[in-house]
């Protein structure tokens, strides 16, 4: 299927349920990441993507199916020192500084970086000396980076990385971030921002209500939902003639102008010739943005 099908696994879902009171957060995923691959989760809020990372991280068992990393239960990756984490809550440990702080960890795995490469990559060598309690919510992110990447591990988790950062801070970070995928580690991160998903996962993987709804290259994803947007002023005709058109899959009003998302713009182009009184025509290509909408709609909208 992909080009890592004979590649070992790193990560596997298998079936996972997490449900927490009436909400079933995880919904029943299936899910293989090789060793090596860049993944990125994408999903609105409340999609299921921190639940799915603490699934994998070992922090919560799942209430059905199994989860492993590297062909073994969580805990056991985790404790021998072959995840490295970024959470979206992690607090900071007031009194020590950062350099303190990110070699505490880097102490704890069986093989770290140096200390300081570790911060070289995060962008935070100047702040070495800085209290950890005392940093912007940007600084403290970069900390939180570096703090996963000290122990050196194979499969670097990282939820929402680039949430608080900057231009500069983010540009850093996708570099660094890239520096290590490069070097053959397992990369998951999870993002709202789909031009960083399209730019630096090798996958895509969509979440919505607990489940998996896409898995591919940004390319896939957008030709998935539909190839192109032809978008035309009706001229007083009706929505209902549009919908019937050759390729067409949904049609949507925006305005003045309506929005048809088709498989085959050839077709549906010749097809809105034919019917005539069609005025301003456009034919784009479909973006990120309208397959991950398409994806993602609510269950009652009509597209
Ligand atoms: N500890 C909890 N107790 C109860 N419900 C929870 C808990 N954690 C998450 N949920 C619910 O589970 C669902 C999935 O939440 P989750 O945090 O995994 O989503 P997410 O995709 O990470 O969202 P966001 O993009 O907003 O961070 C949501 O409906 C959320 O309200």
């Amino acid at each position: 299927m992909t080009k890592t099908t004979g590649t070992p696994t790193a990560v596997s879902f298998t079936g996972a349920v997490k449900t927490y009171g009436a909400v079933r957060a995880v919904d029943g995923v299936d899910l293989r990441i090789a060793r090596g691959e860049t993944i990125a989760l994408l999903g609105r809020n409340g999609a299921g993507k921190s639940t799915l990372i603490s699934l994998l991280l070992g922090l919560h068992p799942p209430d059905e199916g199994t989860v492993q990393l590297f062909d073994a239960p969580p805990e056991r990756a985790v404790r021998a020192g072959r995840v490295g984490a970024m959470l979206q809550d992690a607090r900071a440990v007031p009194r020590v500084t950062v350099q303190e702080l990110v070699a505490f960890v880097a102490g704890r795995y069986p093989d770290p970086m140096p200390v300081a490469r570790a911060l070289e990559l995060a962008g935070i060598t100047d702040l070495a000396r800085r209290r950890v309690d005392r940093l912007s919510g940007g600084q403290t992110q970069r900390v939180r980076f570096a703090v996963a990447l000290a122990g050196n591990p194979s499969l670097l988790v990282l939820d929402e990385p680039t949430a608080a950062l900057d231009v500069e801070a983010r540009q850093t970070f996708w570099r660094s971030m890239r520096a290590y995928a490069d070097r053959g580690h397992t990369v998951l991160f999870s993002t709202h921002h789909l031009e960083e998903a399209d730019t630096h996962a090798d996958r895509i993987v969509v979440i919505d209500r607990g489940r998996v709804v896409a898995d591919g290259t940004g390319e896939q994803l957008r030709r998935a939902a539909g190839g192109a947007l032809v978008s035309i002023e009706p001229a007083g005709r009706g929505t209902e003639e549009l919908a019937l058109l050759p390729g067409v899959r949904t049609v949507e009003v925006r305005g003045k102008r309506v929005l048809l998302r088709t498989d085959d713009s050839d077709k549906t182009v010749i097809a809105l010739a034919a019917l005539g009184a069609i005025r301003r025509l456009e034919v784009a290509p479909a973006s990120l943005e309208d397959a991950f909408l398409a994806l993602t709609a609510p269950r009652k909208e009509t597209a």
